[in-house]
């Protein structure tokens, strides 16, 4: 008998990070070759015949895994029974735009996505999401979900937490697959703390292999949170392929566990861990396994780490108040 399928929604499906997280899904890259997967795609209205378009391409790759899929522009229907929901559409940040305009304006997408996964998604939910900003999307998602079991949530950190390995790769030539225990703290913004202090480069640690504290302050870590911005620089469009290979990664790790001499970073409601303020999605070391996570405990900050996670959690506070002011949570 063939595994049960397994109901994903991703939203702005009809964006450039669902062009490829879409055809990854369908291919299995997430839930392995043996899962079935029903895709529940949501757009805004204008957006639902380009999205027509994207579905024909998905029909014609002939997915063997792929049972169904299905458009619409309502979260209430279109989340109606979903295991996983992969939240990815947001308002881009647009010309003259101020954060506290874009806070507000994704804060209305996800008010009412997290209403409607709260009244029809299946019991067993998990929530990723990719749409920025990214931490507080998922407060606000939460927030709105009382009925949803608040770990159920994560925001995406993953991809930095890719970009850090990649950096550490570039800089000793040891193959990603060596690289261990890197932390992305805090927020998805230029204000993360990317931690090699724990980190273990094929087998000893990061900072005797890498041996240039200079680097890490001045190169390493400004490389890391500020990649965003130098993609769109270069690309004239955010990160895409990269993003949704991330997402993918974060989704598959967390629903079906991570390495255990390692750990991931994800954004997840605070437990108060490392004096991080209860509540904030904040991102932490974690290890996953069959769809829980935990925080990796006990990991010695020093004062150089402190002082940043610090200021990465002043960021998100500063937020969740912006957010509170909006009565969005
Ligand atoms: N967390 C991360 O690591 C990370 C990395 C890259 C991009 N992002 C963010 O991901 C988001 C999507 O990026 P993209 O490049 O695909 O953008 P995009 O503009 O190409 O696509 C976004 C899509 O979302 C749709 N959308 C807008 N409002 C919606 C709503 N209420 N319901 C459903 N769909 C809606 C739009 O119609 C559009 O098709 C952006 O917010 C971007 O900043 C996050
Ligand atoms: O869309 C952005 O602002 C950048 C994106 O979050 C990224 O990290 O690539």
């Amino acid at each position: 008998m063939s595994p049960t399928p397994v109901k994903i929604a991703v939203t702005g499906a009809a964006g450039q990070i669902g062009y490829s997280l879409l055809f990854r899904i369908a291919g299995g890259d997430l839930l392995g070759p043996d899962t079935p997967v029903q895709l529940q795609l949501l757009e805004i209205e204008p957006a639902l015949k380009s999205l027509e378009g994207v579905v024909m391409e998905l029909d014609d790759c002939a997915f063997p895994l792929l049972e169904s899929v299905e458009i619409g522009s309502d979260p209430n229907v279109v989340f109606e029974g979903v295991n996983l929901a992969l939240l990815v559409g947001a308002r881009p940040r647009s010309a003259g735009m101020e954060r506290g305009d874009l806070l507000e304006a994704n804060g209305a997408i996800f008010t009412a996505q997290g209403k409607a996964l709260n009244a029809v998604a299946a019991d067993d939910v998990r929530i990723g999401v990719t749409g920025n900003p990214a931490n507080t999307n998922a407060l606000i998602a939460m927030s709105n979900a009382p009925d949803i079991p608040r770990d159920r949530f994560s925001a995406l950190t993953r991809l930095d937490h890719n970009r850090a390995l990649s950096q550490l790769h570039g800089r000793t030539g040891v193959p990603v697959a060596d690289i261990r225990k890197v932390t992305i703290w805090g927020n998805h913004s230029a204000t993360q703390y990317p931690d090699i202090f724990h980190a273990e480069i094929d087998g000893r640690p990061a900072v005797d292999v890498i041996d240039d504290l200079e680097w890490v302050e001045n190169t390493f870590i400004p490389t890391v949170a500020k990649r965003g911005s130098a993609i769109i620089d270069a690309r004239g469009a955010s990160s895409a392929a990269s993003a949704a290979s991330a997402t993918i990664d974060a989704a598959h790790d967390w629903l079906l566990g991570s390495q255990t001499d390692d750990w991931v970073s994800m954004a997840v409601a605070s437990d108060g861990s490392y004096g991080i303020p209860e509540g904030l999605i904040y991102s932490f070391p974690v290890r996953t396994s069959d769809g829980s996570w935990s925080i990796v405990q006990d990991l010695e900050i020093n004062d150089f780490s402190r002082a940043r996670m610090d200021a990465t959690a002043a960021e998100l506070v500063e937020e969740r108040d912006a957010v509170t002011k909006l009565g969005l949570i």
